[in-house]
């Protein structure tokens, strides 16, 4: 489908009735359905018929394939990769047919998909597998990389679905950038250089997604989830770079608990997901009702599912709803309330926009700049030299000469004095043979004829006018050298900045990659991380003993000597007691001193705050005054002995 200038496009997908459908037979008398008029008719139980117009309809036998090629999304996806971003979302109630049309895989029993390439395939990799094939064509020197992400919104909590770390609560966090767009915050992007690769990673994260079966179906999907691929190319020969967001989108359904018959937990789910529908309802509706230009509160944060969709409805992407109805009876209500929202979608305009980086962008534009100043100064060449010539020529000539001066593409002002030049020389008489023969000639009075005559002061007055316009030309063409060297001087600076812009995110990115290598390595190498973990332990450890040690040295030199006087001492006998801290085990005190623990005499008192071993209790040992002061010395050394 071609994108009609930026209002969002929007189609409408009817699915067939199923096989357990058929055998119910289930009513379908409702829906009617005009591929010509691109319109369905829809009646209601009093028999009113409500009428709605799309861009494209899809009935009921539209295959996979077909709806890709009518979809026209091969020029979707060239317009990502020339730098635009762009939404596909599939919307309808639960059971309709969206993830059937974006992913297109059958489950299992264990609601797992079965991944097969057959015609059943849906949007989802049709359009990876054609992005790459369009990637291919482009020219070598342009180098692509698709940044691939993928994420469920379940319960208002965002999941990366292909991080196995990230796929329990609480969730990633959402942030909002300085583009003024919110993001993922610690997202898994995995660069792919092919579609198999972007297809493997959408198979896996696929299993992560949570379905689950109810009575509306048998694999629904309860989580809304968004497939990102970020498109980033890179111009070797310029240096510039184009990124752009190709996102695909397939919501969870919106769901009448009669239908769907959930109780309990299931019920709360139910909830959660009409809650987030809800205000894309919201959304579209407001956006819908706003006039050109005019500003109104657009509620996008009132759910994660709108906060990362703001770009696409109602921003800079380009965008394509796909709704999808299901076409029994039962679902009237749903089916209206679709439809009527995707009429209101129709509304919505977007205003796409390339995204270029803005260094590339100022460079880009200097070259433009320098490109039509180097053609203005060609240009200006070419008058010069043809003026010059003139100057030698005979006034015939001149005037001929002028007439084609006067077609190239000349500033107004130029032209108009070139004109005025060649309106004189025309008008100078011809030279006397000529000029007998000439009857126009006898118009002029004798005082005209003296204004045209050839005199030498008329020649040097032309002469000199032509000069002096060289002279302003030649003037205007060194102004326009100077501002080509001025704007050649800013481009290269500006080159070279990017350049090394470009070396500091490689070395950023290296660094980056060498820190995700560490960390992925970390499972299969945790014996030896433990052990580097033991190993700085044990080094703090020593460090902080070092610095006791240090400090506790200088405590030793000023421990007393065996100087009786000085101690004070009436025995020579001593005890080492140790005083355990009531409540941490930790030595309290060590203190040597006499028998009658008189502190006075004591050798010293140590709070040691890095004493190593745990006291399990106070203790006492007699000793010798020596053997005190050396065990003290040990117990400062090697920790305690008690
Ligand atoms: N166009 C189709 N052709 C054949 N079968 C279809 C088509 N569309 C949907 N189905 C089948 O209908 C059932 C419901 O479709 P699907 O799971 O895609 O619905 P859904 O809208 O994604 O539902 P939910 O919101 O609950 O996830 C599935 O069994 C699917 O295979």
């Amino acid at each position: 489908m071609e994108t009609k200038g930026t209002r969002i496009g929007v189609v409408v997908r009817v699915r067939p009735l199923l096989s357990k459908e058929l055998k119910a037979n289930s009513l379908n008398n409702r829906i009617d359905i005009n591929l010509a008029e691109k319109s369905i008719t829809i009646l209601s139980d009093q028999k009113q018929q409500k009428r709605f117009e799309f861009d494209e309809v899809f009935d009921e036998k539209t295959t996979q394939e077909h709806l890709y090629q009518k979809l026209k999304l091969d020029n979707l996806i060239k317009k990502v990769i020339e730098g635009y971003n762009a939404t596909i979302f599939a919307y309808g109630p639960t059971g309709s047919g969206k993830t059937y049309t974006m992913e297109g895989y059958e489950h299992d029993k264990s609601m797992k998909p079965i991944i097969r390439d057959d015609g059943r395939l849906g949007l989802i990799p049709r359009i990876v597998k054609n992005l790459f094939d369009e990637i291919k064509k482009a020219p070598s020197h342009i180098e692509y990389t698709v940044y691939c992400t993928y994420v469920q919104i379940y319960k208002e909590n965002i999941y990366d679905l292909l991080n196995p770390a990230q796929i329990k609560p609480p969730g990633l966090r959402l942030r909002w950038n300085q583009q003024e767009e919110f993001y993922v915050e610690n997202l898994f992007m995995h660069p792919c250089y092919s579609a198999n690769e972007v297809i493997s990673h959408y198979n896996s994260g696929l299993k992560n997604r949570i379905i689950s079966s109810h009575n509306a179906n048998t694999s629904s999907s309860r989580s809304h989830s968004l497939l990102s691929l970020n498109i980033e190319a890179m111009d070797s020969e310029t240096g510039s770079i184009l990124t752009s967001k190709l996102q695909l989108v397939d919501l969870a359904g919106s769901e009448k608990v009669s239908q769907t018959g959930n109780e309990g937990a299931a019920l709360k789910e139910s909830i959660e997901i009409n809650k987030a529908l809800f205000t894309l309802r919201q959304v579209i509706s407001t956006l819908a009702s706003m006039r050109d230009g005019e500003a109104s509160f657009v509620p996008y944060r009132d759910s994660k599912l709108t906060s990362l969709l703001k770009q696409s409805i109602g921003g800079n992407s380009y965008c394509l709803m796909i709704a999808c109805i299901a076409p029994l009876d039962s679902f009237f209500e749903d089916n209206l309330s679709t439809l009527t929202y995707a009429t209101k979608a129709l509304c919505i305009s977007n205003e796409p926009i390339r995204n270029i980086d803005p260094k590339t962008r100022v460079i880009k534009e200097l070259r433009k700049e320098v490109k039509r100043l180097n053609s203005e100064l060609l240009l200006a060449n070419q008058q010069i030299s043809m003026l010059t010539e003139i100057v030698n020529l005979d006034p015939k000539e001149q005037a001929n000469k002028l007439k084609e001066v006067e077609k190239l593409p000349l500033k107004a002002e130029n032209l108009v004095r070139i004109k005025m030049l060649r309106s004189n020389i025309e008008s100078m008489p011809l030279s006397p043979t000529k000029l007998q023969s000439q009857t126009t000639y006898s118009k002029f009075s004798d005082a005209e004829f003296s204004d045209f005559t050839l005199t030498p002061e008329i020649l040097s007055e032309k002469l000199y006018d032509s000069v002096k316009m060289i002279r302003e030309l030649m003037n205007a063409n060194k102004k326009l050298k100077d501002m080509v060297g001025d704007l050649n001087q800013q481009k290269r600076a500006l080159e070279a900045e990017n350049i090394q812009l470009q070396n500091e995110n490689q070395d950023l990115q290296e660094k980056l990659e060498m820190f995700d290598s560490l960390v992925k390595k970390k499972p299969q190498d945790s014996k030896m991380n433990s052990e580097i973990w033991m190993l700085q332990k044990e080094r703090e450890e020593l460090i902080k003993r070092i610095e006791f040690l240090e400090k506790e040295t200088r405590t030793q030199t000023t421990l007393p000597t065996n100087n009786k006087s000085e101690w004070g001492w009436k025995s020579k006998r001593t005890v080492l007691r140790g005083r355990k801290h009531p409540d941490t085990a930790k030595p309290f005190s060590l203190v040597v001193s006499d028998r009658n623990y008189e502190p006075r005499n004591s050798v010293g008192r140590v709070t040691p705050k890095s004493v190593y071993r745990p006291l399990s209790q106070d203790f006492q040992v007699d000793m010798s005054k020596q053997d005190a002061i050396n065990t003290l010395s040990q117990i400062l050394m090697k920790g305690m002995p008690y």
